[in-house]
Parts: structure tokens; C-alpha cells; sequence
């Protein structure tokens, strides 16, 4: 049986299941409180997502001939919510996770980020792993994944607590969700119109992954979301392979922009930066030069800083600048996770970095 049990995970609801069933927090009869009982914290930003254990060969070592493996939490949105936290947003990431010394590992890591997890532990399913291999070109990173029959691909919006949502500031979740199973189509679509019905801004990475499903499948779907988002981030290339749209990605912006009821829409373009259409302005921004250690969640780095700028009152283009020091940063770190700091991005956006500081 699936419980929602928040003791071990820094919150726990005296009456959680009463909450759930009434909904909104108002109608409870208590206050939720942690395990001091304090009161629960209200995050500037909720995310919702599977996080994977990733399992990676130190150096350049092949997947198929692999001694040992570096193993890390990664996910598109629990990244976002750490690199939205280095930078000073408070970030709660919400998932169903196995009750198994795998999902244990996966939330101790995010927690020990400093973020804050609501899991709804799992006595059914597995825990998604992927297993990355590193390479340049010609070969190029390779990812293969090992997500079927795990814990969140069942999960239903009413089991989340859906007052986190309303009371954050900013709901966050990506195209990948969705494409993990049917449920979980219902599920992103119940919970942004949740967070919109709260008045949550709500914020969406497009994140189109082919090994997880077809371009066809994800525009259906994914359109289907696009009334309940805000703010969508979308890459150059998911934008026309995906979506069908042409042009370069300034016009892809305003396109996206004037065609759907966003208020803001950023195009990122990988090596060449992003641009931010908001107001019906469109912002570019180029990125700034890095030596690459390791490009997987260079993406969810900048999304993150964006929204976390963004919270802080920066307009689009400043928001942009902070958004691209931070995934050049980290570009330099392995893993999955933008283990920066505020400085060290500041000194990016100063453009003061230096091969050795002392
Ligand atoms: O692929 C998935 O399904 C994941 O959730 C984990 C990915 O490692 C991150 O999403 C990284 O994505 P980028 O920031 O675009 O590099």
C-alpha cells in the first residue's frame, strides 16, 4: 500500500489525510508542523519529478566494460530546485518514491543539497536509475535509461500535498514527467491547474526526451499543458522538431509567445546562449565560455538560476545573464547538480574569472 509519510522527511501533517481529502489547508483542523513542531515552511518554489539514481563509469570508461560506477541523484527537476536554491530561492521538490534503500539514498542526497523534499514513500515500484557514459565527439554522451514500473510512474495528484503547491510562489515541473506513464500525464495536468487555481505561477522545461518517447506523442501532449504554464523554457531544437516551429530562435520565442497565453518564453540554444520573450520583447543572451567537465543538467542549472532571479525581482534579460553564468558553471562540476555559489556566479556576470584565483 502507498502512504504519503512524512516522518523521516522533515515534515510531518497531524492530519494529512484529512487535509488531502478537503483540499485546501483552511480546512484542516490543525496547522502541519515538523518533527520539532515548528510550522511547515512555505518554499518560493515546489518542483515535481522522478529523480534517478545516476550511474556513471569514472573518466572516459565505457559502460560495457565498467568496474565501478560513480552514483549520483539526478533529475530534471530536483536539479532545478537545487541550482534555484544555490541561488538563494528556498526549493521543495515533490516525488513518490520506492521505499527501498534506493529511494532512501536518492532524497538523503537531495536533502544533504539543501532542498527539501515531500515524498510519498512507495511500498510498490522501482527506483529509475540511468546510466551515463561520457564521451566527445564523434561518439557523444550516451544516456540509457532504466525507468519502467517505478515508484512515481503511478503517482496521482491526490496524493501530494496540494496546499505546498498553493503556497509557493513558483510550481515547476518538465516534459519528462509526463512522459513516464499515462498517470503521470493526468497527474502534471492536475497539478499545474492546481497551482494556477492557487495562484501559483507556474513554470515548465519542455525537456523532450526521444528515448523516453516519440515527437508526435509529446506535442500532443504536451500542447495539452501548454494553457496551464506561465512561464515555458523550450529548446531551439525541441521547438522545431518537436512542435514544428521555424525560424531562429528569437522568432521561435515570439512565435511561441504570441500563439500561446504564456507570459514568458525562453529558447535556449545551447552553446549560443538563450533568448527571453516576455512583455513581447524578445532578450538574448549568449553563453558564457566554459571547459566542460561534465554537460549533463546544464539546462536545469539555468532554469533554475532564471526562476530564482526572476523571484528575486531581476527583469528578463538580468535574470538571463545569471541564468547563463550559472550553467556555465556547471559545466565545470560532475554530476548532475549546479554545486555553485552565489559568488561564484556573481564573478561570472562580472566576467572576472580567472584560471586560478588565490
Ligand atoms: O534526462 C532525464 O530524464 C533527467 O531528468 C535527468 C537529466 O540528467 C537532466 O534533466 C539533465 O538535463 P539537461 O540540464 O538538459 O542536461
Amino acid at each position: 500500500m502507498d502512504v504519503v509519510d512524512r516522518r523521516n522527511i522533515a515534515t510531518t501533517y497531524n492530519s494529512a489525510d484529512r487535509c488531502l481529502e478537503h483540499g485546501r489547508r483552511r480546512h484542516c483542523q490543525s496547522l502541519p508542523t515538523d518533527s520539532e513542531g515548528g510550522t511547515v515552511s512555505e518554499s518560493d518554489i515546489v518542483t515535481f519529478g522522478e529523480t534517478m539514481l545516476r550511474l556513471s563509469p569514472p573518466g572516459n570508461e565505457r559502460l560495457e566494460n565498467a568496474d565501478e560506477f560513480e552514483v549520483r541523484a539526478a533529475g530534471a527537476e530536483s536539479n532545478v530546485a537545487i541550482a534555484a536554491s544555490r541561488l538563494g530561492a528556498s526549493a521543495t521538490w515533490l516525488s513518490k518514491v520506492p521505499e527501498t534503500a534506493l529511494g532512501r539514498r536518492v532524497v538523503g542526497e537531495l536533502r544533504g543539497h539543501g532542498i527539501e523534499t515531500d515524498v510519498v514513500w512507495s511500498h510498490r515500484g522501482r527506483q529509475g536509475t540511468y546510466y551515463l557514459e561520457h564521451a566527445g565527439k564523434p561518439r557523444g554522451t550516451n544516456v540509457i535509461y532504466d525507468r519502467d514500473d517505478t515508484a512515481i510512474s503511478t503517482a496521482e495528484a491526490r496524493e501530494f500535498d496540494i496546499d505546498r503547491i498553493q503556497d509557493a510562489k513558483v510550481f515547476f515541473t518538465t516534459g519528462i514527467t509526463p512522459a513516464l506513464s499515462s498517470t503521470l500525464r493526468d497527474t502534471t495536468l492536475n497539478l499545474l491547474k492546481a497551482a494556477r487555481k492557487g495562484g501559483t505561477t507556474t513554470a515548465f522545461d519542455f525537456n523532450f526526451r526521444r528515448k523516453l518517447w516519440s515527437p508526435d506523442e509529446a506535442r500532443e501532449t504536451l500542447t495539452r499543458l501548454f494553457p496551464g504554464i506561465d512561464v515555458l523554457v523550450i529548446a531551439a531544437r525541441d521547438a522545431r522538431t518537436v512542435l514544428g516551429f521555424e525560424g531562429d530562435p528569437r522568432q521561435l520565442a515570439h512565435k511561441l509567445g504570441s500563439q500561446y497565453d504564456f507570459t514568458t518564453v525562453v529558447v535556449t540554444r545551447g552553446s549560443e546562449g538563450a533568448v527571453g520573450w516576455h512583455d513581447s520583447v524578445v532578450h538574448d543572451h549568449d553563453a558564457y565560455e566554459t571547459d566542460t567537465i561534465d554537460p549533463i543538467g546544464t539546462g536545469d542549472a539555468f532554469t533554475g538560476a532564471f526562476i530564482a532571479r526572476r523571484l528575486d525581482g531581476d527583469n528578463v534579460p538580468t535574470a538571463l545573464e545569471y541564468a547563463a553564468a550559472t550553467a556555465s558553471l556547471k559545466r565545470t562540476i560532475p554530476g548532475d547538480v549546479a554545486l555553485v555559489t552565489a559568488d561564484e556566479v556573481e564573478t561570472v556576470v562580472s566576467e572576472q574569472s580567472e584560471e586560478i584565483s588565490r
